[in-house]
């Protein structure tokens, strides 16, 4: 691709190409009906690995066509054909299995409670994966589909990548080098714009490569850079797409100099399709904004290369403060992402000898927390009845909360929201808990929850990355920490709002802070969609709520609970429009006209033209 004009705009996908190139194929009746009619127990695990594996294909074929969608959807300013193809791609996987599910419980009821087919069946379909790239992702989707028919039963179906399990894996196989020397040229960069290969013309290709090399050179210097040095700048060889942004992602290497050890430096190119071209919006070098930029709780990204361990890997590489199994989620791989972060947690106890325990902070009404001191993560119950201390007085149920759970796990988070892993039939070793956790989940009247031989058995557990919780955070930290972090959670408060999301529960203690110093909100029971929530001019009124959807602006503030003046009046003077009626109505008009706000994943000190 050269900055010439001649690029003609790429066309836009029509609906019946998208509706085609997403649609699932139907599963195999002729399997099926063979599996139906055999009564011979072979011949019934050799085609119900058949069946499955089929269905399985019919997935991945259509999964892996989504990228390349997205990229043309990007090519072509197609901004809401990107945001549905999020949406096909993340309901994808449970569609197929929701499609083969009924089919197998109608024509085999016996699947659901035989002991021996299911064993059988498995070594077959793990002959047949064997050697296949994407075998672990078909495990998974087995074991997935398995979960699903034996769910009334209550027999866990574990987490884990089982045989199929890749023990290592270099990003070397995803990625391109460009060897050079210092110092890194305009050339350069704009030989490895090109080589990203989009079908649409640059603005100003040469100009945007000249600035991103001096945003480069400028991050290089803390390195030591020497003028004539060799350096290898390595690039993935695919293209990360998502919403109204592309981006390139790699790391520059200057190797060890006698005087200076192997220096490695992440880089990611922030790539926008502007009316008049293609444009480098941003060059970014640091771990922590790359972190920020591929946040889990964004959309995720589309990733053009089918090689997602070696993509995963390489993010983790780039990323390490981030665990690897939320790498995968972030490029679109939940269910692998969903297997290795159980097995990070199970690595984690094996290692530390830790016990899970109640989460630091204050004790849930709906939910019980807990996590291992050194975990990445924490791990959530939802109760089937909410403690005495519940601040509303209706409760919508166990299922609801989980609903909404799974709700913002399904859309893009804005930045601002935890994802949730949400895991179903769990089997965790009793020997993991501590005893006062084990007490209160076994004796607190919790349906979910089952002691099965030595183990525990969670119907439903939800996982997400632990954070500080807010009010923790405020205790420990200095004053400018704690200005900074109430005004980030204004900030976080209105990228939700950006997502249609408003949590009626306004407390503070809702939220909790990262590693990066970004504010999240991680409770979820108490969120609605903006839209339906009536917004009160009427400051006089008694009460937090009415019938839990009205709300009042001008109680903001005391609905936060932040007990000290100074950050209630940080908070007040940096977001002056959230106790108003104004910005909560505009908000609402803007997601009903379908103008969802732009979410900024980046610090803006990073954009080439501020
Ligand atoms: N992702 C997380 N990181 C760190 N701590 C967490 C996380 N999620 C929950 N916690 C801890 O667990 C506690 C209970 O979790 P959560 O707020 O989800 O429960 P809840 O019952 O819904 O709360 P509430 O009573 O406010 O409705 C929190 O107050 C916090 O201390």
């Amino acid at each position: 691709m050269t900055a010439t004009a001649s690029h003609t705009r790429a066309r836009p996908l029509g609906a019946s190409e998208i509706e085609h190139a997403t649609r699932i194929a139907e599963p195999d009746f002729d399997l099926l009906d063979a599996l139906y009619r055999t009564d011979d127990p072979d011949d019934q695990a050799r085609l119900l690995a058949r069946v499955v594996l089929s269905a399985f294909d019919n997935y991945y074929a259509v999964s892996r066509r989504i990228p390349a969608l997205a990229q043309a959807a990007f090519e072509a300013r197609d901004w809401p054909v990107t945001v549905r193809l999020s949406k096909i791609r993340i309901g994808l996987y449970t569609a197929c299995i929701d499609q083969l599910v009924p089919l197998l419980k109608a024509g085999l009821p016996e699947l659901t409670t035989d002991e021996q087919l299911w064993p059988t069946a498995e070594a077959e379909l793990l002959a047949a994966i064997e050697g296949r790239y994407e075998a672990d992702f078909a495990f998974a989707f087995w074991q997935s589909l398995r979960r699903k028919l034996v769910s009334d039963e209550w027999r866990p179906v574990s987490y884990d990548a089982g045989s199929t399990a890749r023990r290592t894996t270099s990003p070397a196989a995803v990625l391109k080098t460009t060897a050079t020397t210092l110092p890194i040229t305009a050339e350069v960069i704009a030989g490895i714009l090109d080589e990203a290969g989009f079908r649409v013309p640059w603005r100003d290709r040469d100009g945007d490569a000249a600035l991103a090399a001096q945003a480069i050179e400028t991050a290089l210097e803390p390195l030591s850079p020497r003028p004539g040095e060799p350096v290898k700048i390595e690039i993935a060889d695919s293209g990360f797409l998502r919403n109204r942004g592309a981006c390139l992602v790699g790391r520059i290497k200057l190797r060890d100099r006698g005087d200076m050890p192997m220096r490695n430096l992440p880089l990611l190119i922030a790539l926008l399709n502007e009316k008049d071209g293609l444009v480098v919006d941003a060059v970014l070098t640091d771990s922590d904004e790359l972190q920020y930029a591929f946040s889990s709780t964004l959309a995720n990204y589309h990733a053009t290369n089918p090689r997602y361990h070696e993509l995963a890997r390489l993010l983790y590489e780039l990323m390490p403060k981030r665990p690897l199994g939320t790498q995968y989620s972030c490029i679109g791989f939940h269910h692998l992402g969903k297997v290795a972060v159980m097995s990070e947690i199970l690595a984690e106890h094996r290692k530390t000898k830790e016990k899970l325990a109640t989460a630091p902070g204050f004790k849930g009404t709906v939910a019980i927390a807990f996590t291992m001191p050194s975990s990445a993560y924490v791990l959530k119950i939802i109760r089937d009845h909410p403690t005495d201390d519940y601040k509303f007085d209706y409760f919508d149920g166990l299922d609801e909360v989980l609903r909404k759970y799974n709700l913002v796990h399904e859309i893009d988070r804005a930045g601002s929201m935890l994802d949730n892993i949400i895991y179903s039939n769990v089997k965790l070793d009793r020997a993991m808990f501590a005893p006062e956790l084990l007490d209160e989940l076994l004796e607190a009247g919790i349906g979910t929850v089952t002691l099965d031989r030595g183990a525990l058995v969670f119907r439903h557990l939800i996982v997400q990355i632990k954070l500080t919780p807010l009010p923790l955070y405020l205790a420990n930290a200095s004053a400018a920490e704690s200005r900074a972090a109430v005004i980030n959670l204004g900030d976080c408060i209105k990228n939700n709002a950006a997502a249609d999301i408003f949590n009626k529960d306004l407390d503070g203690r809702n939220y909790g802070v990262s590693r990066i110093r970004k504010v999240y909100l991680f409770d979820y029971d108490a969120v609605e969609p903006l839209t339906s929530v009536t917004v009160s001019r009427d400051g006089a009124a008694p009460g937090e709520f009415d019938n839990g959807m009205v709300f009042r602006p001008q109680e903001m503030l005391e609905g936060l609970r932040i007990d000290d003046p100074g950050l209630r009046r940080a908070f007040r003077d940096a977001h002056p429009e959230l106790m108003q009626a104004d910005y909560w109505e505009g908000m609402q008009q803007a997601l009903r006209d379908g103008k969802v706000p732009k979410v900024m994943n980046y610090p803006a000190s990073r954009r080439l033209r501020r």
